[in-house]
């Protein structure tokens, strides 16, 4: 790695204060190198690197376009000083930071952006860095290593606007403390785990370990106040969310050989960074005593990762070049990382991408959220099938570890429907296994999977996490598993060492596809709505989320969690006073009931102070008596806002 020599008072000098080069030891608390590229965002981060890094007297945004772009051409790995007082809505750098509030069960998540009005940025490049350095020195001892030893660590991000200021943090962490980093630059959640894995020397793999830079979409809905999502089958359908998007949020995923990390080894690593944020706060120079010892070089991963897709599709074909030739496949990547789909997979093996839509990324995600769950996501996909003519859609979450599907007619594989597809290809190649799936599943789903394919339901808890870690535990007790599958659209597969991959669910499908067309050449999506045929869907099925107001005198100071749960033991007790409603026999999260041809489920959210409370029955009179004998049981509790489920019974 080289370092930009200049001369430092042409840096300096009257233009700048607080900019000096890599060698020179920061003066101030919190003092920061940042590489170069830092400052060759586009025009949005070039701006809040100015606004809450700089801040400097007199330095225009024009001068450090120049710098970065002179910076950048000479190709050099360059670092540049800043020490200047951060912005109004970062944390201040003498504020004690909480970083065990950034955890988010296995994921760190924050906000790393200002300007919206109540979320202050706690996701500050110095806390940023100060989890990077973490997780080298937990990678560090994980390894067991005897002594110090130098680690070789990837580096991704997603489309979010706050993604390069983060990658240079998280690298100034990890080469701080000596270790090299790889740039990944643009890439999926699941190509960071895969690069522990892969093989190839010329490309310094494998890691030792990943990081994506990446957050979640859905959060933000969780916090407005009334939340509404109503699909009703073949019908009106009705859908209520908040028009803002989550620009501002972004977080953290950690990846080692052995999968994602777990709860305890967030813990552990915030814990870490908290120490090492502190001691950098008290000017202790131990970690600067190894300034820049690590080196960081740009890695096209991307292309590598896709290679294998390409390569497993064309297995699956009898090793034929083309086998998708003649398929017409549309991609939508709502402007996240999943772009790299339609020309490093499906192009190379033959397919027509005409019509692929949103795959630039662009963190002000201007078109649609990119989640496979939603309405809005799900229409623009069927909608650029239907415009194309096109044999098949596929869509992506922003960081690709979800997906779903559209066949040529404009039917939606996703959600129940996807996990039946899914289920079908594997238990075709593993007869009799068992599929791990989320608890808000159908019950048409069991019928399906059980008596149709003859394998065996276990609908076990929410979270991918939990479902990828029961489907682990059910393979060491003995009972097989090769599918733990999410509703959401996370799937992962034992095949694939349990990675939830959008990207890799899709090949499975492109999959069948090309084996089927080397039978058939004219064959189309036809192939994958064939194997869903039988499953049985409920003609009303809707989400309501039920707030708990965590301020309200009922709470009596005691915890969300608490209050949820005793809401479940009253609503618990009064349907087994119902005889119209039977409790499920084995059941391991919430209140599940069945009834009215029907059946509800309340829950706990896995995040936030919501109920959950999902209804699937077969007609909206069925789904209203369903709703009113929750309604019936949570009415007591007045820090519980009812504003939706009422909403649902009066339409
Ligand atoms: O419990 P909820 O609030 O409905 O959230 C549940 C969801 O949370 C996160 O987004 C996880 O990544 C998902 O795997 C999970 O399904």
């Amino acid at each position: 790695m080289e370092h930009f020599h200049g001369d430092s008072d042409t840096l300096s000098g009257k233009i700048i204060q607080n900019a000096f080069l890599a060698q020179h030891r920061p003066q101030a608390r919190h003092s920061t190198r940042y590489p170069s590229d830092f400052c060759a965002l586009d025009t949005r981060s070039v701006h809040s690197f100015q606004e809450h890094r700089l801040r400097l007297a007199g330095t225009s945004a024009k001068w450090l376009n120049t710098i970065s772009t002179a910076w950048i051409s000479s190709s050099k790995q360059a670092y540049i000083s800043c020490n200047a007082a951060q912005g109004s809505s970062v944390v201040s750098s003498s504020a004690k930071v909480d970083f065990l509030k950034l955890q988010n069960g296995s994921d760190i998540r924050g906000v790393a952006v200002g300007g919206v009005e109540g979320e202050p940025v706690n996701l500050t490049e110095p806390v940023t860095e100060a989890i990077a350095s973490a997780f080298a020195a937990w990678l560090l001892n994980k390894k067991k290593e005897d002594g110090w030893r130098r680690l070789r660590i990837s580096v991704g991000h997603d489309s979010r606007i706050s993604a390069h200021k983060l990658q240079d943090a998280v690298t100034l962490g990890i080469t701080t403390a000596g270790h090299d980093v790889l740039q990944f630059g643009l890439a999926s959640t699941p190509a960071m785990f895969n690069s522990t894995l892969t093989e190839d020397e010329i490309n310094h793999l494998p890691v030792d370990g990943a990081i994506m830079i990446t957050g979640r979409h859905t959060k933000l809905f969780l916090e407005v106040d009334l939340e509404l999502l109503l699909r009703i089958k073949d019908g009106e359908e009705e859908e209520r969310r908040p028009s803002h998007l989550p620009y501002n949020r972004n977080g953290l995923k950690f990846f080692t050989s052995a999968g994602g990390l777990n709860k305890a080894d967030i813990k552990d690593i915030l814990e870490r960074a908290s120490r090492i944020y502190e001691d950098s706060s008290h000017g202790s120079t131990q970690e600067l005593e190894q300034a820049s010892k690590g080196e960081v070089s740009n890695v096209d991963y991307m292309s590598i990762y896709a290679s294998d897709l390409v390569k497993a599709v064309r297995k699956s074909a009898g090793n034929k070049e083309k086998p998708l030739e003649g398929l017409h496949i549309v991609v939508d990547a709502g402007n996240g990382a999943g772009g790299f789909f339609v020309d490093k997979v499906l192009k190379p093996l033959g397919a027509i991408t005409t019509g692929s839509q949103f795959l630039e990324p662009d963190g002000m995600f201007p078109n649609h959220i990119p989640n496979p769950e939603d309405k809005t996501a799900m229409k623009a996909i069927t909608q650029a099938v239907a415009d194309n003519k096109a044999d098949l859609g596929i869509i992506f979450d922003t960081d690709v570890d979800r997906s779903a599907a559209v066949d040529s007619s404009g039917r939606e594989l996703n959600r129940n429907r996807l996990i039946a597809l899914m289920s079908a290809i594997v238990l075709e190649e593993h007869p009799g296994t068992t599929i791990v799936t989320d608890s808000v599943t159908s019950d048409g789903l069991t019928t399906f999977i059980e008596n149709k394919l003859g394998g065996k339901h276990h609908r076990f808890k929410r979270g991918y996490k939990n479902v990828i870690d029961e489907a682990i535990r059910l393979n060491t007790i003995g009972e097989e598993s090769h599918l733990a599958m999410e509703t959401s659209g996370h799937g992962a597969l034992k095949e694939n060492h349990w990675l939830d991959d959008g990207a890799y669910l899709m090949v499975k499908l492109l999959n069948k596809l090309a084996a089927a067309r080397i039978l058939n050449p004219n064959v189309g999506s036809k192939v994958l709505t064939d194997l869903v045929e039988g499953l049985e869907e409920a003609s009303v099925t809707v989400e309501i989320r039920l707030k708990i107001d965590q301020n309200h005198a009922d709470l009596k100071g005691g915890s969300f969690r608490d209050y949820g749960e005793a809401v479940l033991k009253h609503l618990e007790n009064s349907i087994s006073k119902d005889e119209h409603l039977c409790k499920a026999p084995k059941n391991y999260e919430g209140v599940r009931v069945s009834g009215y041809g029907g059946w509800f489920l309340l829950r706990l959210s896995l995040h936030d102070p919501v109920l959950p409370l999902n209804i699937e029955a077969p007609s909206k009179d069925d789904a209203i008596k369903l709703g009113l004998a929750v309604l019936t049981a949570v009415s007591e509790f007045p820090a519980l806002d009812i504003t939706a489920l009422n909403k649902f019974l009066q339409q």
